[in-house]
């Protein structure tokens, strides 16, 4: 049976790459043998190739983890007065970190100002001098969980507050002004390309929303991609079954699927704001550094999540009635689990013992990694400027979220070139198994073939992009060496000296080790990338 599936079509796309030939240099256009030990490490300070991986052995040496504890960082966003604000007169004030609630207008009670300190208070009366736009958010708030989503942390920046209060604004934005999130992924191809040379990089994206507390893949339009439900991992991480991923090589590519996925995101008008969303959506980037080096793989992995949560309502300002009243009285009341869950990790008095509420609600055990485990985590607090009542709990959640802590690790794991030999048997062994029930006409269970090939492809990705990232340092190594050559070489006519006394035919064997062992790797990527294309097609056709 043929079926369409966009995120094989991206799997398709996203690795059919032409690849650049291996650039390297060879004075006598002579490749040389390869020698069983290098006597030449010592004449360029360069160290020669590795082998080739092929055999099994031992297992995966995990460094010990770099970890940090961090307080939650939590900033404030006042949006301007709209046209859909029933008051006029502007309830809040912001010097540097601090924001200032005025009292209440409707209240008889003898009121003082209100004052809160957080991380960063943004302003957003473009007249005035303390406007923040769109890019100082994201430099000034968004931009360092890039950074530490590279250093290898899982981090997660959501934003909250009531509706209409500017949430989406800050993290989708709109095409001439965008948000967080886009901002956020431009720069992240921008430090990839960056890394080039250095890394090989990989990122997957996923987004869901969570409506009416299920969780819907909204990038798939099949039938079972709705009501999906949330797993754990070998490592007790939550995740989403089942919710597609793409692999995504350019910054073009993710805006593409984020636009896709807003377009069928649930939203609705209601008094308070003409295009409120009515579910919790999560963005997600699942960003794999791989770096080779001394003839073993350095493997950085993080999870960046950005969630726009929809907005805490008052059913009688919103007017909202059936499908509408049923959607807000779900939001509110996965926001109150949320409420709680923060409520007790911030607790003074908490003991080990205390159970956190996360399991009450889709939306917090989703997140409970980022809440309360290893995450470094961002809130950014909208605010209206008019309503007292809702922007005081909005302030006072956000006061309470400044003082989790979280205690984010860095994912890294060391894999050495014989570990790398022993995981592609495994892998091949398993691929044999599948290719015997491919070829028998009746199988047992559709899915999960289509998983298992779905992981093969993975695989062939990781591998092809493994072997760049060695082919790329190759030739650096090659480059180094060249010009190394070339200069010695220019001094030795010059002062009339022969080549051969002096140790430049040292570098010259370096290089034509270097020359036969990038051939071998550029067959190995050859090899890779015609695995890779095989079961892309079958994929496909499933
Ligand atoms: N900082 C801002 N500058 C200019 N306009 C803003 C700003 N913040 C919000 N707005 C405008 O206010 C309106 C409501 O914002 P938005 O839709 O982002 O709210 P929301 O919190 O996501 O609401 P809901 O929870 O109902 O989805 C929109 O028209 C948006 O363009």
């Amino acid at each position: 049976m043929l079926k369409t599936n966009p995120a094989r079509e991206n799997i398709k796309r996203g690795t059919t790459k032409a690849h650049s030939p291996l650039k390297l240099y060879n004075p006598n256009g002579n490749t040389g043998s390869p020698r069983s030990e290098s006597p030449l490490k010592a004449a360029s300070g360069i160290n020669p190739p590795p082998p080739v991986l092929t055999r099994p052995s031992s297992p995966l040496r995990c460094k010990s983890p770099v970890r940090d504890s961090a307080n939650v960082k939590v900033a404030v966003r006042v949006r301007p007065l709209i046209a859909e604000d029933a008051e006029v007169s502007c309830l809040l004030s912001m010097a540097g970190q601090d924001t200032f609630l005025s009292p209440d207008p409707t209240s008889t009670r003898q009121q003082e100002k209100r004052s809160f300190t957080f991380d960063k208070s943004f302003w957003s009366a473009s007249k005035d001098s303390n406007f923040a736009s769109q890019e100082d958010v994201y430099e000034l708030f968004g931009k360092e969980f890039l950074d530490h989503s590279l250093e290898g942390y899982n981090t997660c920046i959501f934003a909250y507050g009531q509706t209409g209060s500017g949430k989406s604004y800050t993290m989708m934005g709109t095409e001439s002004e965008p948000g967080i999130i886009p901002q956020l992924c431009s720069d992240l191809f921008e430090r990839i390309e960056q890394l080039q040379g250095i890394s090989s990089v990989s990122v997957r994206a996923s987004f869901c929303e969570i409506y009416n507390e299920q969780v819907r893949d909204l990038l798939s339009n099949a039938k079972t991609s709705t009501n999906l439900k949330i797993r754990e991992n070998s490592s007790r991480e939550p995740y989403v079954e089942g919710l597609s991923e793409f692999t995504v090589k350019n910054v073009a590519q993710v805006l593409k699927y984020l636009k896709q996925g807003n377009a069928i995101r649930a939203t609705a008008s209601t008094n308070m704001n003409s295009h409120s969303s009515r579910s919790h959506a999560v963005f997600s980037l699942e960003i794999r550094q791989l770096t080779y080096e001394d003839g073993g793989t350095e493997e950085k992995r993080s999870l960046l999540r950005l969630v726009d949560l929809a907005g805490s309502e008052r059913t009688n300002a919103t007017g909202a009635t059936g499908q509408r009243l049923r959607e807000g009285s779900n939001i509110n009341k996965s926001l109150v689990t949320l409420g709680r869950v923060i409520s007790a990790l911030a607790s003074d008095r908490r003991s080990t013992l205390q159970v956190i509420p996360y399991r009450e609600s889709v939306l917090t055990r989703l997140l409970q990694d980022s809440l309360g485990g290893n995450s470094k985590t961002a809130m950014i607090a909208c605010i209206s400027p008019t309503n007292y009542e809702q922007t005081l709990s909005t302030l006072r959640y956000a006061v309470q979220a400044k003082h989790i802590t979280t205690e984010a690790r860095v994912n890294q794991d060391r894999i050495d070139s014989e570990q790398q030999g022993a995981q592609i048997e495994e892998m091949q062994k398993r691929l044999n198994d599948l290719q015997l029930k491919l070829s028998k006409r009746d199988q047992p269970d559709e899915s999960s073939v289509i998983a298992k090939v779905a992981a093969t492809v993975r695989f062939y990705e990781d591998r092809a992009a493994l072997l760049e990232a060695r082919c790329r340092k190759l030739e650096q190594q090659n480059d180094l060496l060249t010009d190394k050559l070339e200069r010695t070489a220019q001094i030795l006519r010059t002062s009339g000296q022969s080549l051969a006394a002096t140790g430049v035919d040292r570098i010259q064997a370096l290089i034509s080790e270097y020359t036969q062992f990038g051939q071998t790797l550029s067959q190995d990527r050859e090899t890779v990338s015609n695995r890779l294309d095989y079961w892309t097609a079958i994929l496909e056709a499933m």
